[in-house]
């Protein structure tokens, strides 16, 4: 194993396998991060680890992008809300089947069960249809019992809404729109209320892991990681892939989900009777902070 961030990765999840020692269902394990730190290039390593020897164990890597709406539902997204910049095309709550997502989160909680049906399909989203604007394909992948671990992965992976009063002092504190991207508060509050539900998502979770950039008050990391990561892509597809300016607008519309809902994987939400509900992963959740050169800075449990 190559990847320090793996090797964290990896002993977080066994540690948590061994806490819940005689569980039929598989460990569910959420891991966050914001675009191009790293998500699918580590759980991908981590996977091939828990799959091989010694460990042998059967794992399903899922990720948060293969559950959004398919394209004429996502036309539809952005055609109910002409106005939310926000809201136009795939990326945020809003954007990705709900109800499919929940039932497929249930049933992969089940799947070892001896009356649950055994095999769980998980849909494909092709982001190179429509001209890059993404559409679910007919193929789907399979995850089938016995289970072990479930891994979800996305970029929002844990976020909950938040009070409208914190709406407004972000949007003030946060200093508004950033570069091209002009959006208001109200088109935030949409995306909040549009985050409800996916609360039962994460209910299914035993823990979460989160890779945080080690500077996070710019968000400069993002958008160097994320150029890299096009960079890359266009080295082996002839050149095709987005422009860095084209790259820093789509990185934008995304930044709002961070600076709004990012420190609620920490804190849980509030509910109707304004109580405090904190996440199913608190105290036994992995914060892995990554430095501009993917480095480990350092590790932490909250
Ligand atoms: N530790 C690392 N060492 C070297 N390259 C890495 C490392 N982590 C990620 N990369 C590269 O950075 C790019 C982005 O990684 P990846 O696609 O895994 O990010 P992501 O977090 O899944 O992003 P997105 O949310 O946009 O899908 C890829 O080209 C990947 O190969």
């Amino acid at each position: 194993m190559t990847e320090p961030a793996v090797g964290f990765m990896l002993r977080h999840i066994l540690g948590c396998r061994k806490q819940r020692a005689g569980a039929t269902s598989p460990l569910v394990v959420g891991v966050q991060g914001p675009q191009g730190i790293g998500k699918s290039f580590l759980t991908e390593i981590l996977r091939d680890e828990l799959i091989s020897p010694p460990l042998n164990l059967s794992v399903a890597l899922i990720s948060l992008d293969d559950l959004y709406l398919p394209h004429s539902e996502l036309a539809r997204v952005a055609d109910d809300h002409p106005h939310n910049p926000l809201l136009q095309g795939r990326g945020l709550p809003g954007t990705h089947d709900v109800t499919l997502g929940t039932k497929i989160l249930n049933s992969l909680r089940r799947i070892n069960e001896p009356d649950a049906e055994g095999t769980v399909s998980i849909p494909i989203f092709d982001k190179s249809l429509h001209s890059g604007r993404g559409d679910r394909i007919e193929r789907a992948t399979v995850a089938s019992r016995p289970l072990d671990v479930a891994i979800i992965e996305g970029w929002c992976t844990g976020f909950y809404p938040i009070p409208p009063e914190t709406i407004e002092e972000r949007y003030v504190s946060s200093g508004g729109p950033r570069h091209s991207f002009p959006y208001r508060k109200e088109d935030v509050s949409e995306i909040n209320e549009l985050l409800r539900p996916y609360a039962g998502w994460w209910s299914t979770f035993d823990t979460l892991i989160q890779l945080s950039p080690s500077d996070k008050s710019s968000f400069d990391l993002v958008y160097k990681w994320r150029i890299e990561q096009e960079h890359f892509m266009k080295t082996r597809n002839g050149g095709r892939g987005m422009t860095d300016d084209q790259v820093v607008s789509f990185v934008d519309r995304y930044i709002p989900g961070y600076v709004f809902f990012g420190d609620t994987i920490e804190n849980g939400y509030t509910d109707e009777h304004g109580q405090a509900i904190p996440p199913p992963w608190k105290g036994n959740a992995l914060r892995i902070v990554i430095g501009a050169e993917r480095e480990v800075v350092r590790s932490v449990i909250f």
